[in-house]
């Protein structure tokens, strides 16, 4: 068909063109490339009608020192960069030297921003280059001290804002937006950023960090992302007072006012752009909640919190089932008490219900939900009309009012338990095999609870996951520590391995940039309409199965996000399969080509390609 013949004449001319055998390029493969913007990157080509300082300040034409001496011709900008023409492997030098020599991850954060804003495709090479490295300043947790600061180190503008004051204004705002093609949004309205509350639309670097995350770690193109705040208002008082603070000064909008204020957005965006991916993040419970069950239906939309950290911490539950020597469907057998009933928690919980359903070993849902021990701020989601007398040590009466406790939150209640009974005292009385934290509440995993959990079991699943490092519950040594040795230890900001009497214990991570990039990557290659429940589960299953036997005994879950890439293809591969069988995709499956060769080939790998000068009229 088109497609072939297409490229191999666009191949042909772009040849003619950077080999300089022609000066100008061949105007038919212009139309080509004019008409099919696809095939750009198949043939790795840039066209611009850009020229002179306009393509050296645009981020995603600039190659800094790079471009050929060709090229500088072509483009206007002979004599405005310095004369040697610098391949990338030098740029990468020069840089990683400037940022090793920040002497802050702050620091480092401004100065991967600013990389970013001056050429996207330097940033995302030396990003998927070190992504173990990088991926700790750009995403969790330098990324929440970032959005503390936000209004302090803002230089530039980067995604964009809906606010109060735009109400009734969003339709036409959103082409504003430069980009035609948008795979993939990341919304937040900064209620609940990572563990550190309401920070308002400081929230910002959330997205653009998750984003980041997308194109390094799942192939997105950097010119189909985009990253949005809904500015309803913060209740952040210290926000509020702030002269320097650049979102809404008013209190949060709630109710229906809230409600309606999303749901423009949603027609907004799905107006112009009805086929992208909307990841909902960071926001607090219960709207989370309510936003994934009003438009999951409707649009094709996730909520990350919810269902991708749910995704991921299954996942590192059944992998722990096989590094203590269980099969992976002996989920029904584990005693599981979870720290935080937000939606980080909620997600988590109702995730490893729904595996427990699925795996068949349960009689009903009631009963998986019999193996789940749920705390909040207060303690245990318990019975309050069983006597308080005997129980011991309990958060102070009237702090809460259990009212406010949902239907969801109640399946998880005990009523053979105490209300409020405090962590220590729930692990003593149920031994449990697994303890989760999604609580953002820093040390709530006590040296009692965790050496009482020690006592009872072989080989303890400890797994703090709140983010950013400051908001975990434990840290590694206090856990190995407290286990002497025998945790099995996943947290959600990286920690280091921890050595423990002369012996190295392994600390994994569990978060869901395991899953969001090869998810958002899956429903892109397929043109999925949905996100549903089962490729959540797939992903979970194909992410617990990625371990060596040999890592498993070694206390190692899965492979670490330098394998970033790598998992993503497994895991849109197994998300663009679901969508085939479940009747959402809409993309055609190309004969005699694999899934996961399409993948691949969809992936966009930074490398800088002939800059191709077209003229306005195209
Ligand atoms: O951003 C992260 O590291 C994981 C996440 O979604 C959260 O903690 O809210
Ligand atoms: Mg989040």
């Amino acid at each position: 068909m088109l497609r072939n013949p297409a490229l191999k004449a666009v191949h042909a001319a772009t040849q003619r063109y950077v080999s300089g055998q022609v000066r100008n390029y061949s105007r038919r493969a212009l139309t080509t490339l004019a008409n099919f913007p696809d095939l750009r990157m198949e043939t790795m080509v840039q066209t611009t009608t850009k020229h002179g300082m306009d393509v050296i300040h645009d981020p995603l034409l600039s190659k800094g020192t790079a471009f050929s001496l060709s090229e500088r011709e072509r483009l206007g900008i002979r004599g405005l960069v310095p004369p040697r023409t610098q391949e990338m492997d030098k740029q990468l030098q020069r840089i990683i030297r400037n940022l090793r020599g920040c002497r802050t991850p702050l620091e480092k954060f401004v100065f991967m921003t600013a990389l970013q804003d001056r050429n996207e495709t330097l940033y995302y090479r030396l990003l998927i280059d070190n992504l173990e490295e990088l991926s700790q300043i750009i995403y969790t947790p330098t990324v929440g001290e970032a959005c503390q600061r936000f209004h302090s180190i803002y230089r530039r503008a980067r995604g964009m804002y809906f606010s109060s004051h735009d109400r009734g204004q969003m339709a036409a705002m959103v082409h504003n937006w430069p980009h035609d093609q948008v795979d993939v949004i990341v919304v937040t309205d900064g209620s609940r950023v990572l563990g550190l509350g309401d920070l308002g639309a400081n929230g910002m670097q959330i997205p653009i960090g998750k984003l980041s995350l997308y194109v390094a770690g799942g192939g997105i193109r950097p010119t189909s992302i985009l990253p949005v705040v809904l500015d309803v208002g913060t209740n952040n008082e210290e926000l509020l007072n702030d002269p320097l603070y650049l979102g809404m000064g008013h209190r949060r909008l709630d109710g229906d006012e809230y409600y309606s204020f999303v749901d423009e957005w949603v027609h907004a965006i799905q107006n112009r752009y009805p086929d992208a991916l909307i990841q909902f993040e960071d926001f607090k419970y219960p709207h989370a909640y309510n936003l994934l069950h009003k438009y999951q239906d409707k649009v094709c939309c996730f909520n990350d919190d919810i269902q991708s950290t749910s995704a991921v911490a299954l996942a590192g539950v059944l992998a722990s089932l096989k590094a203590r020597g269980k099969a992976i469907d002996d989920l029904n057998e584990e005693r599981i008490v979870c720290v935080g009933a937000g939606s980080a928690g909620v997600g988590v919980c109702e995730g490893i219900v729904d595996c427990m359903v699925e795996q068949g070993k349960v009689k009903s849902r009631a009963e998986a939900y019999s193996r789940i021990w749920m705390l909040d701020q207060h303690g245990l989601i318990g019975n309050p009309h069983l006597g308080s007398e005997e129980t011991g040590k309990r958060a102070p009466i009237g702090l809460a009012d259990r009212a406010e406790l949902d239907e969801r939150q109640l399946q998880y209640l005990k009523k053979d338990m105490h209300d409020r009974t405090n962590l220590e005292d729930v692990v003593k009385a149920i031994k449990p095999t697994v303890i989760l934290g999604l609580s953002g509440a820093p040390g709530v995993f006590t040296e009692g609870a965790i050496r009482a959990m020690a006592e009872g079991v072989e080989k303890p699943v400890v797994f703090p996951l709140s983010n950013p490092t400051r908001s975990s519950e434990c840290s590694a040594e206090q856990a190995f520590e407290w286990t002497d040795g025998r945790a099995i230890f996943a947290s959600g900001s990286p920690f280091k391995d921890v050595e423990y009497k002369g012996e190295i214990r392994k600390v994994n991570q569990i978060n869901n940039a395991m899953s969001f990039p090869g998810l958002g990557l899956g429903i892109t290659v397929s043109r999925a309409t949905r996100v549903t429940g089962k490729m959540f589960m797939e992903t979970a299953i194909t992410i617990a199965n990625m371990a060596s036997e040999d890592q498993l005994k070694n206390g190692v879950l899965f492979p670490g996000v330098s394998s970033l890439r790598e998992v993503s293809k497994e895991v849109a591969a197994k998300v663009c399969e679901v969508a085939y069988e479940q009747g959402l995709a809409r993309a055609q499956l190309r004969q005699g080509v694999s899934l996961k060769d399409v993948i691949e080939e969809s992936m966009w790998d930074p490398e800088y390609v002939p800059t191709i000068r077209i003229d306005g009229h195209m």
